[in-house]
């Protein structure tokens, strides 16, 4: 494995179809999907000459938590789906890494026992975000709270890009629409009468508003990041609203079709919190240069969705490690070649767009 395309490969060879295009797949003609990666190939690097360091600090701190390396597992669902050990041997795997895992609140292991796992491997400073849908019930969305607070997790995640469920049709061909037996959303177990770890119990709700974010900062203490907000303004009502962090995310291009890359819209969203809370990024992460060319355009650490899946596919907690350590040699590997010796030293002169004929007045084409 030397590549996060061989894991996508080895991923598919080994999977169901049905849960390898659950994975792959995005909403509609997931023209989001690819416009994720394509953006990062759009863009190049302009390297510094001449200002060498004998290593690179790739370690941050990200709203009080510790990461040894700008790259954090983005929150992904199911992850027994595809591994016996699902989430535990994925949060092992970030564990030993020393970077931030964000449980998934449609984890296949509840996330006490995700962080017990991933204390067993890399100590008490193990670092557990944890992802949140707003459930209209609030008293459940408070039992949630506490279940990640108690837990251990240091942050809050609020996915609000999913006022309804965006259509995949790769899954709607497949007939998939909920877990094989067996397997359950486990967070979600007893909180409703007659009902446990469905995943239709998890209520995508077209209500919500900023009210509910009011809400939750009053009932916790806890950082809150916003995972999925797109449009500048919302990224300042959110400074507004006391949020924490941003996680600009389109949900890897599976709910809303047609909305721009991530990486097409950081300069914005940047400009627009203008440094009072720390912008993250995922879609599309899949080369150390990629995440070097988005802490150079302002986001303070990227996410993985998709690779993690594949990693652990292939290889269980073996393969995200290996995943993890492969991102961290590329993005090391990068930092040198551009002459930066950490991650301050990476500012927008070192991107610029693609070359194209219209930069000599379109003489050339
Ligand atoms: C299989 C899968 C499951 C996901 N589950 C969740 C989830 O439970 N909650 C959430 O907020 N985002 C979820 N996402 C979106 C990811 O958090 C992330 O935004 C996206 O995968 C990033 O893009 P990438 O896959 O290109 O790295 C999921 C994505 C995938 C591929
Ligand atoms: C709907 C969730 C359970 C999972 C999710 O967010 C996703 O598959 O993108």
């Amino acid at each position: 494995m030397l590549t996060v395309h061989d894991f996508e490969t080895a991923a598919r060879a080994k999977l169901d179809p049905v849960f390898a295009d659950f994975i792959a797949g995005g909403a509609r003609d997931e023209i989001t999907v690819r416009a994720n990666e394509t953006a990062f190939g759009a863009l190049r690097l302009l390297p510094r000459a001449l200002r060498g360091s004998a290593a690179r600090e790739l370690g941050t701190t990200l709203l009080g938590s510790r990461a040894s390396m700008p790259i954090l597992l983005s929150p992904t669902a199911f992850h027994k789906l595809v591994d016996p050990e699902g989430e535990s041997a994925t949060a092992r795997a970030a564990a030993a890494t020393g970077t931030i895992m964000i449980v998934s609140m449609a984890s296949t292991v509840a996330v006490g026992e995700i962080a017990d796992a991933a204390r067993a491997a890399g100590g008490p400073t193990a670092q557990l975000w944890f992802q949140l849908y707003i459930q209209p019930d609030l008293e459940i969305t408070e039992t949630l709270v506490r279940r990640a607070t108690d837990a251990g997790c240091t942050a809050l995640v609020v996915t609000v890009d999913s006022p309804v469920l965006g259509a995949n049709e790769r899954n709607r061909r497949n007939g998939f629409h909920d877990l094989p037996a067996g397997l359950r959303c486990e967070n979600l177990r007893d909180l409703r009468d007659g009902e446990s770890g469905h995943v239709r119990q998890i209520v995508m709700s077209p209500e919500l508003n900023w009210g509910h974010i009011d809400w939750l900062r009053e009932i916790t203490s806890l950082p809150i990041l916003l995972k999925g907000v797109l449009h500048p303004e919302d990224a300042r009502l959110a400074v507004r609203h006391g949020v924490d962090g941003l996680l600009l995310s389109n949900h890897g291009g599976r709910q809303l079709d047609t909305v721009p890359a991530t990486l097409e819209l950081l300069p914005e969203i940047t400009a627009a919190v203008a440094g009072r809370i720390p912008v993250l990024l995922d879609g599309g992460v899949r080369r150390g240069t990629d995440v070097v060319k988005a802490l150079a355009l302002g986001a303070a650490a990227v996410g993985i969705g998709r690779p993690v899946m594949w990693a652990l596919a292939e290889g269980g907690e073996k393969g995200v490690r290996r995943l993890l350590e492969l991102l961290r040699e590329e993005l090391d590997d990068t930092l040198a070649l551009c002459g930066a010796s950490g991650l301050n030293d990476l500012t927008p002169d070192l991107v610029r767009p693609a070359w194209s004929g219209r930069l000599f007045g379109g003489a050339v084409s």
